[in-house]
């Protein structure tokens, strides 16, 4: 059958004819789907970089140039945010950097494939396991510390059943998940792996088992690394929340903090300080408001120095129960929740509160385009709607919002 490909949706899919719809596939091209054959293609397609593109679960457009890229999720952004009822968008301008090689942090599989130990990720949308080679989309350090991982004459690697690896400039640190809790001979390994990569600088084990945030079973080196961003220090656990796109990272700072000023700032949802540090060179006082271990650590940690900064460990939602009551208003209100998004009660309370300026950065446009609408309808405008591409060859769409009351 042949079909004309109209149009893209959030999660990597695109609109066929008769309400279907098909992967690896581009907007105005027509297509025969059995066998799948490209009749007319685009004239953004291109070879994908990657020899796994399409079989590894990762990355939905490297078929796409990037530009191409970029318009997609331009349209999808604003197909979101019509279909949520938000009036009067502001046009959506758009930040890019290097689209490769930005990934700051992955996790492999360890599986041995015919004899021989290998690194991967999983097939797409299976728990098959996909051995691979390269993955152009991360930091090169990555990619070696795996190659060195599997070479290593060691026992250990039998243990291993997941690795992640977490990079800045010049430090790596490794969080291993094994398949039978093992901890003996762990520092003699790490040692070994640090002969081969010598930016390893800490590592710690779990069992696969275990669920997110478990504490490790013993450790190895730093707790953690330094992530520097405009000449700012922030300190990262290992397990720690962090910006993944290391070449994005700065100009985001400088989107949300640069040219703001005023008595009270709030980071809501803090993290390690990201924003919170840059906010409080320009604001009397800032709140930075984090839920999550070890990030709500680091950030009281490391701030303490840092006069003005005051680190609360709450949820959002609790720290606005209570502020709200005291009238407490911001000058500006920066958040950057997990892709879960604000959530009605968050909602409610920011309308109540009022502040002067806020700024939402998100990374699911489905829950931001929702929470959008109910701040539109409390009284925030929409100033501006940027695109900013910290997930390039992906779906994954980053965006930041400017309100203002
Ligand atoms: C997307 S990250 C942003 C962190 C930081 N702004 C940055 O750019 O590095 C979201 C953060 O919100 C924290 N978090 C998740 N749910 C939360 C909640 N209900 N209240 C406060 N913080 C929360 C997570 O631990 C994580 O550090």
């Amino acid at each position: 059958m042949k079909t004309h490909i109209s149009g893209a949706e959030y999660g990597g899919a695109f609109h066929a004819e008769a309400n279907t719809q098909m992967r690896f596939v581009l907007p105005g091209e027509l297509v025969e789907t059995d066998p799948f054959t490209i009749l007319k293609p685009s004239g953004a397609r291109v070879a994908a970089r990657c020899p796994h593109f399409g079989a590894c679960g990762g990355c939905d457009y490297q078929h796409a140039a990037y530009p191409e890229q970029v318009q997609i999720k331009l349209d999808i952004l604003r197909g979101m945010m019509t279909a949520a009822g938000v009036d009067e968008l502001p046009e959506i301008s758009v930040e890019t950097a290097e689209p490769w090689e930005y990934r700051n942090r992955i996790r492999l599989r360890v599986q041995v494939v015919d004899g021989v130990m290998r690194f991967g990720y999983n097939q797409r949308g299976t728990r098959e396991f996909l051995p691979i080679a390269v993955c152009p989309i991360a930091s090169p350090l990555l990619v070696r510390a795996a190659e060195a991982l599997v070479v290593l004459e060691s026992p250990w690697l039998a243990s291993i059943a997941e690795v992640e690896f977490f990079a800045s400039e010049d430090a790596l640190q490794m969080s291993v998940f094994t398949r039978d809790g093992r901890t003996e001979g762990f520092a003699a390994f790490c040692e070994a792996l640090q002969v081969l990569v010598p930016a390893l600088t800490g590592a710690g084990v779990m069992a696969a088992s275990a669920g997110f945030g478990a504490k490790e079973r013993a450790t190895w080196g730093s707790a953690g690394l330094v992530q520097e961003v405009l000449g700012r220090r922030y300190w990262v656990t290992r397990g720690g929340f962090f910006q993944v796109n290391r070449l994005l990272v700065p100009r985001m700072v400088e989107l949300v903090t640069a040219g703001r000023s005023g008595e009270l700032a709030w980071d809501l949802y803090a993290g390690v300080g990201l924003f919170s540090r840059a906010l409080v060179e320009t604001f009397e006082n800032v709140v930075g408001v984090e839920a999550g271990e070890p990030a709500a650590l680091d950030l009281a940690r490391k701030q303490k120095k840092v006069k003005d900064i005051q680190a609360i460990q709450m949820e959002t939602v609790e720290f606005l129960r209570r502020a709200v009551p005291q009238r407490e208003r911001p000058d500006l209100i920066v958040m950057d929740p997990p892709r879960a998004g604000l959530g009605a009660e968050v909602c409610t309370f920011l309308g109540r509160i009022g502040a002067r300026e806020m700024v939402y950065v998100s990374c699911d446009p489905s829950t931001l385009a929702r929470d959008l609408k109910m701040l539109v309808d409390s009284g925030y405008r929409l100033e501006q709607v940027r695109l900013v591409d910290m997930f390039p060859q992906t779906f994954h769409l980053e965006t930041v919002v400017f309100l203002s009351k």
